[in-house]
Order: C-alpha cells, then structure tokens, then sequence
C-alpha cells in the first residue's frame, strides 16, 4: 500500500470518527461571481445601492416585463440573432461572445464604427452580430473555429473586410479582437476537436461548469480582477455566452442547463448606466464627474470594479424583490439584464441619457 493510500485510508477513518461525509469531489461547480459582486458590494465606499429605488423598480420591471411577456423566446425575436436551433447558432454565439466587448466610440453617431446590412446601419453590440451575418451571407466562414486558425484563409485583410464600416472609424480593439480569435480556435483545436458542442457537452448541462471551463482553459474568457486584496471574478463574456445559448435554444438541446440560475448579470458598461438612471446605483462624486467627463477609468481601477460588482450585486437584490412580488414569476438575474440592456437600448434613441456610461476599454465587456 504506498503512501499515498495510506493517507486516503487514514483520512476516511477521520472523516467517518468525526461524521463528515467524504470529500465530494462531483460537489456542483459554483462560479464564485455572485459571492465575489457580494464582497465588493460589502466593500465599496465610491459606488452605493438604493433600496428605495430598487424596490421601486422591481415593480416597474416586473410589470414591463409581464406586459412584454419577455422570455427566453426574445432572444430570437431580434432580427439579427440567429434563429435555427442548430450547431451553425452555437457556432454563430460563440464567435459572438467570444467578441462582444468595447463598441463604444467618442465619435459622433453619424462617424462612430457602423456596419451596415440588410439596408440599415448598426452600431454597438448590433454592429458585431450584423457584422457576422454580413461575413456569412458573403460566404466567409467567420463562424468556424478551424477557419480562424487557417492563417492562409483567415487573414487580416479578409478580417478587415468581415468588419469594415461605413465610416472612416474602424471596430475597436480590432488587433484584440483576431488574437481573441486566434487563441480560441487555437484552443479548441487542441482539446475540443475544434467543435464548439464538444465545449458545451463536457460541462454536462451545468451552466457553472461551462463558464469554469471558459475561464480555465480560454485566458480571452478569464475575465477576474483585484479587490481589497481579493481574487474577484466578473467573467463576463463567459456567462454571456451561457446565457445566450440557453435563451436561443429556450432551455433545450444545447441550451439545456440544470442550474442556470447561477448565472448572474453580466458586468459590462450598458447596465449600469440603466442602473444609475432608475435609481438604483450612485457614484460618489469623484467618480460620478469623472464619468459624466467621459474620462478614461482603467481596467482593474477599484473604480471600475465597483461599478462592476456593485451592479451585479443591484440585479441580485432586484430579482430576490421581483421575486417577493410574484414567487412564481420565471424572471431570473439573465432575463432581468436582457429586458435592462433591451430598455437601455429603446431609451437611447428617445432620451437624453441620465449619466453616460463609464470608459474602461478592455477586452472584458
Ligand atoms: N449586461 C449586458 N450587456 C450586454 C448585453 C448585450 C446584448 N445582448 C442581447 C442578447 C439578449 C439581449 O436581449 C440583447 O438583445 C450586449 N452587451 C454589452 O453591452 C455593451 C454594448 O453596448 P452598446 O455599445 O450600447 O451596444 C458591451 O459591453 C456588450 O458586451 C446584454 O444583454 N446584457
């Protein structure tokens, strides 16, 4: 008997003398993003929650979003967004959220980066997906894994023409966004058969288990930072892309997750602001002019992190008072950010905005 087993046998005997259970290694993967928006909610002086506000809008929500009869079905009700329930979806998400970060511009709207298709003009997330239909009706497999390791096809020029623009503004971070596409075919290559269901199935249905699995093996996924001295974990994109995949497919097939609920909001630079404008989240004001300046706020800045944290901590509490009004309603944290992010977007167009949103450019939202 080596070693190694004499220690297992002796440390069953303790777990059994003391009555504790052996140590479940199948226990369900948790995410650690909710507890750590949590910590940094508990932690921060320069980003405060309104429960008056949010009480408030929960009721607001709740109502629009009943009245809405807002679902997972609205995901595909977006002109753009895919709508077959097939691997050609997954594969059209993925590269999706594998890009689905830092559209915002300080030009104006008539210069900023825009793509124009099906004879409209689109700006912001909306660019990337017209972007990826564009690609696709032009017959460039910009959806394929393989393809964007195939330096020979994939090259920067045939990238530049998947993303050019209406305007003289190329999309941001456009170097970031072909090493992000590099690395992921890259890896997918080596241990997923360069299929995206082989990602998805080796999480076995566990929404947790596939953002770990984004986190651990793409570093382009590995969205975390530092706070107080703490590892904290936002993993934006990798939540997104959960979230996604089981709203296109309505919680079936491929979409189908026996704990989505623990996907959280997704910490990106839209929500919050929509946050700030019910009430709900306020800055102090250092941070609050600094963003009404549109200057830049660094990633990893605790600034950022607090608005980051403190928002998806604002949902949690939102969805546990949505919940109290209605305890059957179907409303989770990802349904309540879609309608969030969905609002901010019609408000837009017919609003002045209450605050702008914060400027961190990052490849992380
Ligand atoms: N928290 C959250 N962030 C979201 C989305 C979406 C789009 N999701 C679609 C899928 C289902 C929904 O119904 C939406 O139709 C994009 N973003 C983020 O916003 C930023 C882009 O902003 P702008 O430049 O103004 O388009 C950028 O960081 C992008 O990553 C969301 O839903 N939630």
């Amino acid at each position: 008997m080596s070693d190694d087993d004499v220690d297992h046998e002796l440390l069953d005997l303790l777990r059994k003398s003391l009555g504790i259970g052996p140590a479940d290694s199948s226990a369900p993967p948790e995410t650690k993003v909710l507890q750590n928006a949590e910590f940094i909610y508990d932690n921060s002086i320069d980003v405060a929650l309104d429960m008056r506000h949010t009480k408030l809008a929960a009721i607001e929500i709740l109502k629009q979003m009943q009245e809405r009869g807002y679902s997972t079905k609205t995901w595909s009700e977006h002109p753009l967004h895919p709508k077959a329930k097939d691997e050609n979806t997954v594969n059209f998400i993925f590269t999706m959220d594998l890009l689905n970060f830092s559209f915002w511009s300080e030009k104006s709207e008539d210069e900023r980066f825009t793509v124009s298709y099906q004879d409209k003009r689109w700006t912001g997330y909306w660019s990337l997906v017209a972007a990826l239909q564009r690609g696709l009706d032009e017959e460039i497999s910009i959806t394929s894994p393989s393809f964007w390791i195939n330096e020979e096809e994939c090259t920067e020029e045939v990238l530049r023409k998947v993303f050019r623009s209406e305007t003289d503004e190329e999309i941001p971070m456009f170097q970031e966004r072909i090493r992000c596409l590099r690395e992921a075919g890259q890896i997918l290559e080596e241990e997923f058969d360069s299929s995206i269901i082989t990602l998805i199935e080796d999480a076995k249905h566990s929404a947790a288990g596939l953002v770990n699995l984004l986190a651990e093996r793409f570093p382009c996924f590995r969205d975390e930072g530092k706070f107080e001295g703490k590892k904290v974990r936002f993993l934006k994109r990798a939540q997104i892309f959960v979230a996604d995949v089981w709203a296109a497919f309505e919680g079936e097939g491929y979409g189908e997750f026996n704990d989505i609920d623990k996907i959280t909001m997704f910490a990106d630079y839209r929500v919050p602001q929509m946050l700030y404008s019910l009430g709900c989240i306020s800055f102090c004001p250092p941070l609050d002019s600094r963003i009404r300046r549109h200057d830049p706020i660094e990633s990893g800045h605790s600034w950022e992190l607090q608005i980051r944290g403190c928002s998806i901590w604002a949902i949690e509490l939102l969805r546990r008072e949505i919940v109290k009004l209605q305890p059957d309603a179907k409303i989770n944290a990802i349904l309540i950010d879609f309608f969030l992010y969905d609002l901010a977007k019609e408000r837009e167009q017919a609003e002045e905005e209450a605050i702008p949103h914060h400027r961190t450019r990052s490849i992380w939202y």
